[in-house]
């Protein structure tokens, strides 16, 4: 069996300079309450959508994001692939959250360019996949900070250069958290297998679902204005 299919050995581990997996590191209290509003987020207006790719492909994943709508490869105010509607605000509380994650991963000096503006939310159904890709819509350089909520999956992290190896495979489980940025910000990376029934009976969610926070570096708007 693949190491990443053995929850043992859930130590913190710097895959390479800026990439940082901590296991555990929303409690079950946390979870739950970020599974909540991950559900509310999913409801229309701007909610989870299926994501077409130029090439006539569709994402496994559906997603719905906050503060910027992505499609693929920019972002846009609107939920311009779905219902049109503005995309919702990102709540302040997830600026916070980010940046506890990149002091737990980096050290509380780490510096950063903005304010989190974005949340790319997407759910995993037990055979969805994401191929390997770039975070590259983003014109700041911020790190990105990745929290799982439900299944565990085996989450592909590679090179600077291409799609292939070298990688690590890291089984990533809920409540963990991978901060990727600095030499790292730019690696390919990917969800490669979800590991379907194996998110904890607290949650009551089949699947697993995704936070990516990322640093947009795009000028702030609202709505109305
Ligand atoms: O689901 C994941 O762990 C990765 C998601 C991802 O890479 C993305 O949303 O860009
Ligand atoms: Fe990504």
């Amino acid at each position: 069996m693949p190491q990443d299919e053995l929850s043992f050995d859930r130590e913190r581990a710097e895959l390479r300079p800026g990439a940082v997996h901590v296991p555990d590191w929303l409690d079950a209290d946390a979870q739950r309450d970020l599974l909540a509003m991950c559900r509310e987020w999913a409801r229309p207006p701007a909610g989870l959508r299926e994501v077409r790719t130029p090439g006539g492909g569709k994402m496994s994943a559906r997603q719905v994001c906050l503060g910027w709508h992505w499609v693929p490869y920019r972002y846009t105010k609107n939920a311009i692939d779905g219902d049109g509607a503005p995309v919702k605000p990102f709540p302040v509380f997830l600026n916070v959250l980010a940046r506890r994650a990149v002091a737990e991963a980096y050290g509380s000096d780490h510096e950063l360019s903005g304010d989190y503006d974005v949340a790319v939310i997407n759910f995993y159904d037990g055979s969805a996949q994401m191929g390997m890709h770039r975070d590259q819509e983003e014109t700041a350089r911020d790190p990105v900070v990745s929290l799982t909520l439900g299944d565990a999956c085996r989450f592909r992290f590679g090179n600077n250069e291409s799609r292939t190896k070298p990688y690590d495979d890291v089984r990533l489980e809920s409540g963990d958290l991978f901060v990727f940025g600095r030499e790292a910000r730019m690696a390919y990376h990917g969800v490669t297998k979800v590991f379907a029934g194996t998110s904890p009976a607290f949650l009551g969610l089949t699947g697993r679902v995704n936070v990516t926070l990322r640093v947009s570096g795009l000028q702030p708007w609202t709505a109305e204005g």
